[in-house]
This record gives structure tokens, sequence and C-alpha cells, in this order.
């Protein structure tokens, strides 16, 4: 059993002879120790063990280590994901964190595996293992008679129930069975006298193991001399130096100088001085007989050992150096533990000062403890705080910068996305304002054009004749010439028509369209940003071609009821007076005199009408009846009705008058009728197309100017629609960018939120290492 367990017996053996020991130190020491009941003893001592400060700040610190690494692993990943849009971290920040994480993990290891470092030196058998032996209370190291330990020996407790070995540099486990045996073999055989060797030794065997106290071993420092080299090695992360020194001599050079190179490399490192195998020294007859002189003796070596430790090394204040020096015997003590633990006999027949030096050796171990637990967690954890304490300022100085910047960011966010909605609104007004004037000055363009084809083309009809003269294609009477006739001049009409009102019309709608366009363009580029009014002016604007309104005079379908009348006709006939005379009426007369088919060659000569009393005496009735035979002659165009006319002018004026009446008309008939060449058949025909024409086309001008202004409508309006449509998206770009802005604004105001709760985290990690420092650190330096 451990060293703590042996302490209550110890403490019981001390009750019948502590009256023997009067040194302050142990009577104080004996007080804390004088507990009736073991088990209560054994937890009052585990539980007040000065070790337990450095166990409680290990698992402390680690503790807020484990915080830090889990708060370093978030902030990474936090600032990682801000990295990628590359605004508010840079990639080196990114690099930055991935060396927190680094460091904290390392820091992390090294705590996990930090301990106590007791380092024992001395000469060769002045006890060093048989005191390891004695705190650990079992025989653990090799000890005896001569030159045992060839290697550093360290023991160290570990989570396994069963010991066991490695060796430097091989991680191997060793077998366990007469361990000492073992690393005295491996030390022998194998090993130089600056290896190591680490003997594991079960935690739950030993108190001391279990408060992470490592302790080592070594050669005895007479018989090497490689002493540089064990102090690089074995010495700079001790925390409590051992010196084991024989009682029953002087302290030695060979110890003093090791030490001294000790004291050289560390900055006044804890040495405590055991003057053992006290009981042999103790035991000489002539000290028995006279116990002053032991104290004298003791005296000599404790002022001794105070002046090497004060004055030589300088390492401790003369009022707390004889708090390191202790006269002790191992031998006695590991006897006495190994006995209460049942591994070996209890001791019948007590030494003189047996207790006495049981208890210092107690008092000893209490003060490594305290000595060993301020030091080593000073030693093992102050950096780590410090460390721990910087990284976390860092990171709240980080994390404030992100904070900030995230703060400023969204505050131009917010700025930009009031600008661009005060901007949407103002387009959008905008637009309806430019589309109330564009649409008005689109009508109104559209009416001018309207009135402008009208006119033209009232103005082309009545040019018609000229247009239809300029037709020169050979004309015939023939039917079917006549029928090709008339097709080519209704292309010819319909062309030449579209032609002149082309001619005069397309500056007029080309000035106005353009104009239109510049103006409707103007207004409506002013609604865009740079970017879109270059795209608009690259892609838009221009017109592949020049606009032309088309004039849609189909005259072949306008024109396809025309029949021509081009039948040789007497200009002095009846039919033609009549017509000349009575016009419709004499028309409708015919007609009538037509459909009563009244009897052909009536034998009379046609006569001018008049619309005057007839002459030479001829009633009404009469000349009603002369025009109705005339009439019904010339409709019958037969003999006997101009035989009857003839009879009835001969019977009323005479035959005189009606011989030469007749001569002269017939004189002028067969004038008229050599006269009536193709030329003049083409002539006539001509006349009747244009006044067909002219009658027809007068019909559709209102439908000719609308469907005309109508084509500028839709080019003007899908001009209008085209620039619209831009606006449109650009107002959808805005509406989208505002939307934008607004995710980003609450994304960098998360981003600040988080930025601020981890800047509160590393504030309470620092806190924490604080409290610790406070706590551990800072009681342990005073
Ligand atoms: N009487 C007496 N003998 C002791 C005491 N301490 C150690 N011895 C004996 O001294 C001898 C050497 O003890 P070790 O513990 O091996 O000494 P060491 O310093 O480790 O020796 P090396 O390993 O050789 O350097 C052993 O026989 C021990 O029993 C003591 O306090 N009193």
């Amino acid at each position: 059993m451990c060293a703590m367990s042996s302490a209550v017996s110890a403490s019981a053996s001390m009750l019948n002879g502590a009256a023997t020991l009067s040194n302050s130190k142990t009577n104080a020491a004996k007080n804390k120790y004088t507990l009736s009941d073991p088990s209560s003893a054994l937890a009052a001592s585990n539980s007040t063990s000065p070790l337990q400060i450095f166990v409680r700040a290990k698992k402390k610190i680690n503790d807020i280590f484990q915080e830090i690494e889990e708060y370093v692993v978030e902030t990474g990943n936090f600032i990682a994901a801000l990295s990628k849009d590359g605004v508010l971290v840079t990639e080196k920040e990114v690099v930055t964190m991935d060396g927190y994480f680094n460091k904290v993990s390392g820091i992390k290891e090294v705590l996990a595996r930090d301990h106590m470092k007791v380092a024992f030196f001395g000469r060769t058998s002045n006890g060093k293992s048989s005191v390891i032996n004695a705190m650990l209370g079992d025989k653990i190291l090799p000890s005896g008679i001569g030159h045992t330990t060839n290697c550093f020996l360290q023991v160290e407790g570990d989570e396994s129930n069963e010991p066991f070995l490695t060796t430097e540099g091989n991680a191997e486990r060793q077998s366990v069975s007469g361990i000492g045996q073992l690393a005295h073999a491996l030390c022998n055989n194998r090993l130089g006298d600056s290896s190591l060797v680490t003997i594991h030794w079960p935690k739950t065997r030993c108190q001391l193991l279990r408060d992470d106290v490592v302790l080592v071993d070594s050669p005895g420092i007479d018989v090497s001399e490689s002493l540089d080299e064990w102090i690089d090695k074995h010495c700079l992360d001790a925390d409590v130096f051992v010196l084991v020194s024989n009682a029953e001599s002087t302290l030695m050079n060979t110890e003093k100088n090791f030490f001294h190179k000790v004291s050289q490399r560390l900055s006044k490192p804890n040495i405590f001085i055991l003057q053992n195998r006290w009981d042999v020294a103790a035991s000489e007859p002539e000290y028995l007989t006279e116990p002053a002189r032991l104290n004298e003796v003791r005296q000599q070596h404790m002022e001794r050992a105070v002046g090497f430790l004060c004055e030589e090394l300088k390492v401790v204040a003369p009022q707390e150096a004889e708090q390191r020096v202790f006269f002790v015997s191992a031998k006695e003590v590991l006897q006495q533990r190994l006995a209460d633990s049942g591994h070996q006999a209890q001791v019948t027949a007590l030494p003189e000062g047996f207790s006495s030096r049981i208890f210092e050796f107690k008092d000893f171990e209490r003060r490594f403890e305290e000595c060993i637990s301020k030091t080593a967690v000073v030693t093992k954890f102050d950096q780590h705080a410090q460390r721990g304490r910087a990284i976390a300022n860092e990171l709240q100085e980080l994390l404030l910068h992100i904070q900030q910047s995230a703060g400023q960011e969204r505050e131009q966010k917010l700025q930009q996305q009031r600008t661009l909605k005060q901007r949407l609104h103002q387009v959008t007004q905008q637009l309806d304002t430019a589309t109330h004037v564009i649409k008005d000055n689109i009508q109104r363009i559209v009416h001018d054009i309207d009135r402008k084809v009208s006119a033209a083309l009232n103005e082309e009809i009545r040019h018609l004749s000229a247009l239809v003269e300029e037709f020169n294609e050979p004309f015939r009477a023939d039917p079917l010439v006549l029928n090709v006739y008339k097709k080519t001049l209704h292309s010819h009409v319909g062309a030449g028509l579209g032609c002149n009102l082309r001619a005069k019309l397309s500056d007029v709608v080309s000035s106005n369209i353009e104009s239109s366009q510049k103006d409707m363009t103007a207004r409506i580029l002013t609604l865009l940003n740079e970017e879109q009014r270059k795209l608009a002016e690259t892609f838009l604007l221009p017109r592949r071609e020049p606009f032309e309104v088309f004039y849609g005079l189909d005259c072949a379908n306008l024109c396809q009821d025309f029949h021509e009348d081009i039948e040789f006709k007497f200009s002095l006939g009846v039919v033609s007076l009549v017509k000349s005379f009575m016009g419709r009426a004499a028309c409708r007369i015919l007609n009538v005199s037509q459909t009563e088919n009244v009897p052909r060659g009536s034998g009379l000569t046609p006569q001018t009408p008049s619309n005057e009393l007839p002459p030479l005496g001829v009633s009404q009735s009469d000349w009603s009846l002369i025009s109705r035979m005339a009439v019904s002659t010339v409709g019958s165009q037969g003999s006997m009705g101009l035989v009857l006319l003839l009879g009835m002018l001969f019977k009323t004026v005479g035959w005189r008058v009606v011989g030469f009446t007749l001569t002269v008309y017939g004189g002028l008939y067969a004038y008229e009728r050599l006269t009536w060449t193709t030329k003049a058949q083409e002539r006539a025909f001509k006349r009747q197309y244009v006044q067909h024409a002219t009658a027809n086309l007068h019909r559709i001008v209102d439908v000719t100017s609308n469907n005309c202004s109508f084509q500028v409508q839709q080019e003007l309006f899908g001009m209008m629609a085209r620039l619209s449509r831009l606006v449109d998206e650009s107002l959808v770009t805005m509406k989208r960018e505002v939307r934008t802005a607004e995710q980003l604004a609450k994304q960098l105001e998360e981003t600040a939120s988080a930025a601020k709760t981890l800047r509160n985290k590393a504030h309470y990690l620092d806190r924490e290492l604080g409290v610790f420092q406070e706590t551990y650190l800072h009681t342990a330096r005073h």
C-alpha cells in the first residue's frame, strides 16, 4: 500500500514516541495527523493533501482547455464560413484560426500528460530507491548494497490494473513480474546511465501516483560522468529535486557540484535534502547514551545543509531552508508501511527514535507535497493559462473586428436598400408619367399621320386620270386581251398610288416616327442605369430597316366590279341624248321601255331632247309619244321604229326639214362611226376606269388612312413596349437587389450577433482562466 495509508499507523506510533521530538515543524505535523479513525484519517489526508491543489488545478485547466478547444472549433467554423465571401474575414485569418486550433490541441495534449515530477539524486547506496519505495509504500524499485541503479527509472501511475514497463523509444509494454529485477536487468544489459525506463504502476495501488506524482530514480551521481546530459534529459522539467544524502557522513562535493550545475540551468530549483540512514546514526551507542550529542550532529548537518541551500545555491531563504532538510530512515518507513499493508511482518522491537523518524519522513512528504504541488501548478499551468488567455484575447479582438465590420456592412446594406427603394419608387412614378406622355404623343402623331394620309390619298385620287393615262400597254377590245389589260392596269394603278403616297408621306412619317422614338427613348433611358442604358443603346434602338408604311391599295380587288362599256354609241343617238338631257329619268324610261318590250323600227329620226315646250305645234302627248317611239326605236335598233318615227316627223314638220335633218344627222353618225377607233375605245375605257376607281378609292380613303396610322401606332407602341420592358426588367432587377440587400443586412446582423456571442464566450473563457490563475497560481506563488 502506499504512503498515505501508512500514515495512519505512523501517526499511531507517533502518539507513543512523539515526546522525544522537540522540533516545532514535527509538532505541527503531529497535530494534523493525530486522528483516531484510520479511515477518516485516510479520507482527510486524501482530501486535504496538498497534491490535490495540482490535481484540482489540472482538472480545472483541462476542463477550461476542453472548452477552449470546442470554442476554437466553433469560432473556426464561423470564420471559415465567413471567409467564403471574403468580405469580413480574410484567408489569413482562417489560417490563423487553424494555428489557434493546433496550439490549443497541443496545449491540451500536454496538459493531459502533465504531472508533478520529483527527481531523486545522491551518491550510490545513499538510499534513493529506498526513499522512493518508502514514499510509494511498496518495493517497486530495486535496492540493495552496491551500485544497483544503472539508468533513470521513472515510476508513474497508470490506469491499468497490472504494472508494466516501457523503455526509452519503445512503447511496447514489458513483463511486470519481478519488475525491480527486470528494470535492473534492462539497465545493466542494454541501456546507458542516461537512458530512461518507465515503470507504469497501477494508480489504484497508490494515492501518490493517483495524484499525478511521477518519481524518478537516478544512478549514483558519484559513478557517472554524464551529469550534464542527465540535467538536460531529466531535470529541466522536474518540479522538485530530492538530494538523498547519507546522514552518516557530511554533504560531499560530488553532491554539491551536481546541484550547482542544476541551479545554473534552472532558476531556483526546489531542493529537499534528506539525511537518510538517520536510524544508523541514531543507533550509535554513544548517541544512545547521550542523545544531546545526536542533536549536535543533527544540528551540524542542518547548518551545513542550510548553508548549502541558502548561501551556496541561493535557492531558498534562510527561514525556509530548515523546512527543506529532514533526518529520516527510508528503510524504517518502508518496513513500517509494508507491515501496515500486510506485506511484511510488523516490527516488534522499535529502535530508539523510530517514531520520530517515521514522523519526520511524513513531515518531509507533507512539505514535499505542498512544494511540488504549488511549483508544478505554476510551472505546468501558468504558461498554458497565459497562452490560453492570450488566445482568448486575440480571438476577442478578431471577433470584435468582425462584429464591427459586420455592423458597418449592415449599415451600408440598409442604406443601399433604402436608396434602391427610393429609386424604385421614383422610377415607377417616372415610368408612369413617361408612359402617359409617350402615349399622348403617339396618339397625336397617329392622328397627324391619319390626316396626312387621307389628304395625300385624296389628292392622288384627284390625279388618278394622269396615272391611268401613263398606262400604255397595248389595248384591244378583245375580251381576253382586255381582261389581261385590266389586271395589268390594276397593278399599275395600285403600285403607282402606293409609290406616290410613299414619296409624299415617307419623309413625314419617318420624321414623325423618328422624333417620337427619340423622345420616348430619351424619356425611358433616363430611368435606366448606366449598364442597362448602354445595352439598350447597343441592341434595342437602332432599327435594322427604316420603317415603311404599307398602304395596301389592292386595285384588282377594289375594281373587280368594273365593267367597261366600249360599244359604239352615237352621241346624237336617242339613248345618248336621253341620257344627256334626262339623266337618270331617261335611263329609267329606257329601262322601262326595254322591259315593256316596245316594238322596234318605228322609222322616226332621233330628236334632241329639251326641257322647253315642243315647237311646231307638237303637243305634249305627241312629244311623249315621239320620245317613246324614238326610245323604242333606238332601244330596239329596229327599222320599224325608225319608219314610224320618220312618218311622224314628215307629218309634223314637213319632208324638206326632215330630209335635211336626216342628211346632217346621217353625216354626223358616219363621222362618229368612222372615228370610233381602238384608241377611242381605250380612251373611253380609261375614262370609265378612272370614274369607277375614283368612286371606289374615295370609299377606302378612311380605311387606308386608319390602316396607315395604325401601322405607325403599332410601330411606336412596339418601340415603347420594348423600352418599357427594359424599364420593367430594370425594376425587377432593382426589386431583386432590394431583397438581396435586405437578406444581406439580415445575415450581417446575424453575423454580428454571432460574433458578439462568440466574443462573450472568449471573454468568459478568459475570465475562467483569470479565476484559475487567481485561485491556483496566485496562491501557489504566495
Ligand atoms: N539502515 C538503513 N539502511 C538503508 C536506509 N536506506 C537504504 N538503506 C540501505 O542501503 C542500501 C542501498 O540502498 P538503495 O536504496 O539501493 O540505495 P541507492 O541510493 O538507490 O543505491 P543505487 O541505486 O546503487 O544508487 C540498501 O541495502 C538499503 O536497504 C536507511 O535509511 N537505513
